[in-house]
């Protein structure tokens, strides 16, 4: 029996059973370092979930390691309190970060870097003074954000505020709620101590993130001064770059939800507590974090107030232009789009692994047009990542990855905010090019695929649960009447959603291929085996 170890600061105290067990610890004073942190913090950082205490976390583990920066993270949560209360409390902020590598190897390390865990309820008088008190501090240099893209939405695909959003700006900052109005309301705070400057970073894979949260949190203030509650001096401040930028970045790194075999293995080696939960908000998450190797964060290096030496752990720090071709080619063309081809079908055919997606002829053909053949022709070279290596190594190392325990299901989560950015692009580059974009095949199967998923019954006619969408309910609505095996059922119900530029970036039929993929999505639905024997023909 292995002595068993615990994932606290006391417990990472006995550093020889964990250094026997193969498991790397912070070589900095991991108790110093928060309460330095909480003293004077540098960097705060919304929707704390598993890329962010891998990857971001890794990087300020990183820094501290090297001794460049004695500071590390503030989290905060607006979204899932539980995250704060099952897996940051408990084992006193710190994080497993497993790395699993393609050879089967595995890499672990405690990392110390994540410093306070704060709940951004704005009715609990303690935490919300808190935050404010953070935003006061003149030294904090920058906020950043993995929110997922729908954490940046203000309003619905008709255009209307959502009425949680409605609520926020009808309440004002004393009672924000969402990530946008919780931002707005703690920069209100700053502006009103101290007026000095910050970045503010989202780290989501939305394309021009910067952009959409630059967006996002000055309409919520101008909302706000149209309703009196802030002056005009304060949307000045919001709106003007050199004091409060948004820079654009570009995030990289497949991290997986938690899987039972890591934990299993932790366990097994003598770590004590690893299992996952599953939040009632459905966050997937577990002490320890696991996800691949490789990883790619470029930022345009736009701090107003200074940060901390990011490219020591190997961020990229470039200008606006650069990170737009990188984001371009890595969420529009080369890895995303075949991320969502492999989510969607994937739940259709059966399967819970990407890496076993791969092995599949048709599908592992699909995304390799989608990449190579349908992507490359329209992607910029951003010179810093070469595109062709980066797709390389998306299709033949990171997806096929064995031992990395993705799902399908997974990343079919939140489709909806996606397809716009995953396959509008392309699209829109095709018609910009060649007056419509009627050449491709791959991504209108996709887009098919993704429709035929909604109906939520798999290629054998068993019905599967879709992963959450926030757009679940209008979309089902949509493809009311369809009954697979009956292809008469298919009456025109997909023109509305395919027409919608909302959700795809553009109209599908204005771009020459709404028919087509009504065509596709016909054939998938048939009957039992209509999926795969659309994809042969087409593919
Ligand atoms: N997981 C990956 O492979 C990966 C890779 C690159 C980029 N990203 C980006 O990071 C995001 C988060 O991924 P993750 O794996 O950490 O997911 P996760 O589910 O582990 O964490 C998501 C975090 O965002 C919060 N959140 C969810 N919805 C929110 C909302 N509406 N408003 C505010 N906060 C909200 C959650 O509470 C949680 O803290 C992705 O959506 C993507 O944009 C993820
Ligand atoms: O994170 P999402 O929900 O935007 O998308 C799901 C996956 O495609 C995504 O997480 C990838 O794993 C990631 O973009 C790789 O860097």
């Amino acid at each position: 029996m292995e002595d068993i170890m615990k994932l606290s600061i006391n417990g990472i105290k006995n550093t020889t059973d964990w250094e026997k067990a193969g498991i790397k610890l912070p070589s900095y004073d991991v108790e110093k370092v928060a309460e330095d942190t909480k003293k004077s913090p540098v960097w705060v950082h919304f929707g704390i979930g598993n890329i962010f205490r891998i990857f971001i976390g890794g990087i300020a583990d990183s820094l501290l390691e090297q001794g460049v920066s004695d500071k590390g993270i503030t989290c905060v949560e607006t979204f899932d309190f539980d995250v704060v209360d099952k897996i940051y409390k408990p084992f006193d902020n710190l994080v497993m970060a497993v790395t699993l590598k393609e050879d089967g190897n595995t890499e672990k390390k405690v990392l110390g870097s994540l410093t306070e865990a704060i709940k951004a309820q704005s009715y609990s008088q303690k935490e919300w003074e808190r935050l404010k008190e953070i935003f006061a501090d003149p030294g904090l240099q920058m906020v950043s954000f993995t929110i997922t893209e729908k954490g940046y939405a203000l309003k619905d695909s008709k255009g209307e505020f959502f009425s949680f959003i409605r609520e926020d700006i009808d309440n004002g900052p004393e009672k924000a709620t969402s990530a946008m109005a919780v931002t707005a309301a703690l920069l209100y705070e700053r502006f009103k101590a101290c007026k000095a400057p910050i970045a503010v970073v989202s780290m989501d894979n939305c394309s021009h993130n910067g952009e959409k949260l630059r967006n996002s949190i000055t309409e919520m203030v101008s909302e706000w001064n149209k309703k009196g509650f802030v002056g005009n001096d304060f949307v000045d401040y919001v709106n003007n770059e050199e004091l409060v930028s948004f820079p654009w970045s570009m995030i990289d790194k497949i991290t997986p939800r938690p899987a039972d075999s890591v934990a299993k293995a932790l366990e097994e080696a003598g770590v004590e507590d690893m299992s996952p939960v599953i939040t009632s908000k459905k966050t997937y998450i577990a002490p320890f974090v696991n996800a691949e190797g490789p990883q790619y964060l470029v930022i345009e290096d736009r701090f107003p107030n200074g940060r901390p030496q990011l490219e020591k752990a190997g961020v990229f720090m470039t200008d606006r232009q650069t990170v737009n071709k990188v984001e371009r080619m890595k969420v529009t063309t080369c890895l995303n789009p075949l991320h969502t081809a492999l989510a969607v079908y994937g739940c259709l055919l059966g399967y819970n692994l990407i890496a076993d997606e791969m092995k599949d002829k048709e599908l592992s053909e699909l995304v390799r047009r989608i990449g190579l053949s349908e992507g490359m022709p329209v992607v910029i070279n951003p010179e810093i990542i070469s595109p062709q290596k980066f797709v390389d190594e998306v299709l033949n190392v990171r997806i096929p990855n064995p031992f990395m325990p993705d799902t399908p299901q997974r990343i079919a989560t939140d489709t909806s905010q996606k397809v716009g950015i995953r396959y509008g692009e392309t699209i829109k580059s095709y018609v910009a090019k060649d007056g419509s974009a009627k050449e491709l095949i791959a991504i209108p199967l996709a887009i098919a695929g993704w429709c035929r998923y909604l109906l939520g019954i798999d290629d054998n006619g068993e019905s599967f649960e879709l992963s959450p969408d926030p757009m679940a309910d209008e979309l089902k609505k949509h493809l009311s009447g369809i009954k697979i095996g009956d292809i008469s059922s298919y009456t025109g119900q997909l023109k509305n959603l395919l027409s919608n530029a909302n959700i795809f970036g553009i109209n599908l039929y204005e771009a020459g291929i709404g028919d087509k993929i009504e065509e596709m999505f016909v054939e998938e639905i048939a009957g039992k085996g209509a999926i795969r024997n659309t994809l042969k023909k087409y593919l």
